[in-house]
């Protein structure tokens, strides 16, 4: 790794051009670049010693911007990693896998060098981005990175926001039907099936009831309407905070329900024990090493490992900057130890025909069941926590691209957020109603009706 440290020291500006690079706004240097603003505006950040510790409120710890930076770049990605091992094949799937993920990592680290040789000398404040796209290429790859940049995040967001509602609306339901609700459903919702499993509904069904969800028990529990809206008020409140401490330790939170969450579903591969077969091709649980459609794997994964736009705004808050690769390394290191563990778990152990496995793994769950129901709001909690961190990511790259200030105020940041809230609901409503468009949209796994 130190002949890559030299190379991309190599690449970027001298020393003494940095220096020019973080004078006042907008002159261009000697070094043919312009100069970089303090596009951050915030006074209080303190950062003191020369072994780059950022000492301030704003600052937080390895194990936290470990496990906000785990639990952020899982995303959505982790309920279509057992459909996506299910189309590369076994032996194929873990090499895309690891691939994927060392490319990943090997990116995402230059960033981060990159970044900490750009970061201004006097004030060790380092820069956004989108500011280093400026100063090392030029005006237009900021512009392209900052249109990019807001598609990705806005397009993960609405994603989130669609499974949250997904998520909590079944859990609501599942909760309604253990709480008794059950004798208020219509009876012609209900089926009576016979196996243990659904093999027809490709669905793992371990009651004896099944019933059509589409329809909620609850009256008033709307998924296409009041579901959607409820997430207002609690996020716009969240949303206009302005210190990233806050959402980082919510992140780290949420990385917690990543344990439960593998814990429970441990619980679930022992329940359905060994179902692979690696000889028999009748089999119906045959588990092929090698198959033509891969791609969509390494598509998905493109996406499940891709948080580069935001690498340089989680790390640097990292309090000791000296841990920054080493911390960039552990998180990445955890998603694949995740994605293998849930992917190639479940293709493993499904103990139906492999091809059931859905997009959305939560569709081959039933709803009347207490572990599926316990990694419904798992899931959900680790969703509500990944969600405001993306929404602040976004909020400071559109700021600080439009208005030169990370933060321009409390009264600018709420009638913004206000506006784009409503506009997700809006869209949201809409994308949960039209069916078709959630099947265009590029994020392949939102949840179907
Ligand atoms: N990687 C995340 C999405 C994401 C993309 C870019 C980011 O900066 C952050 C999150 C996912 O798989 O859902």
């Amino acid at each position: 790794m130190n002949t890559d440290i030299n190379e991309t020291a190599r690449l970027l500006p001298e020393n003494s051009c940095n220096q020019q690079l973080y004078g006042s706004s907008k002159q261009t240097g000697p070094c043919g670049v312009d100069n970089l603003r303090n596009t951050d505006g915030d006074q209080d950040a303190k950062i003191v010693n020369s072994n780059y510790q950022v000492e301030d409120e704003t600052s937080q710890n390895s194990a936290v911007t470990i496990f906000s930076f785990w639990n952020m770049l899982m995303g959505t990605s982790l309920l279509s990693m057992p459909w996506a091992f299910q189309q590369a094949g076994m032996a194929q799937g873990i090499i895309v896998q690891v691939v994927m993920c060392g490319l990943a990592v090997y990116t995402a680290y230059l960033l981060l060098i990159a970044s900490e040789k750009l970061t201004d000398p006097v004030t060790k404040k380092a820069p956004e981005y989108t500011e280093m796209c400026r100063n090392l290429v030029g005006r237009w790859a900021e512009w392209l990175n900052i249109l990019a940049s807001t598609v990705i995040l806005a397009s993960a967001l609405i994603v989130y926001w669609i499974l949250m509602v997904e998520l909590l609306y079944n859990a609501v339901n599942s909760v309604y039907y253990f709480a008794g609700g059950l004798n208020n459903i219509h009876h012609s919702n209900v089926t009576n099936l016979t196996g243990e499993f659904d093999n027809e509904r490709c669905m793992v069904q371990e009651k004896t009831f099944s019933y059509d969800p589409s329809s909620s028990l609850i009256p008033g529990w709307n998924k296409n309407l009041t579901v959607p809206l409820l997430f207002i008020p609690i996020f716009l409140p969240i949303l206009l905070l302005k210190k990233m401490s806050f959402f980082a330790k919510l992140g780290a939170l949420g990385a917690l329900s990543v344990f439960a969450l593998m814990s429970i579903v441990f619980v679930k591969y022992v329940q359905w024990g060994w179902n692979a077969d690696f000889a028999n091709t009748k089999n119906k649980h045959y588990i092929p090493q090698i198959l033509g459609s891969f791609p969509s794997l390494s598509g998905l994964l493109g996406m499940a490992y891709f948080i580069h736009n935001s690498v340089t705004t989680i790390f640097k808050h990292n309090r000791n900057q000296g841990n920054n690769v080493r911390d960039l390394k552990i998180a990445y290191m955890l998603v694949l130890i995740t994605y293998m563990f849930i992917g190639l778990g479940v293709y493993l152990t499904f103990p139906l025909q492999k091809s059931c496995i859905k997009q959305n793994f939560l569709e081959n769950l039933p709803w009347n069941d207490y572990l599926s129901l316990a990694v419904q709001v798992l899931l959900f909690l680790r969703m509500v926590t990944v969600y405001p961190i993306v929404a602040y990511i976004l909020r400071v790259q559109i700021f600080a691209a439009l208005v030169g200030n990370e933060y321009p105020g409390y009264v600018k940041c709420k009638k913004s957020i206000a506006y784009i809230s409503i506009s997700f609901a809006v869209r949201d409503v809409i994308v949960v109603q039209t069916k078709p468009l959630c099947e265009l949209t590029a994020l392949s796994n939102i949840p179907s009706k």
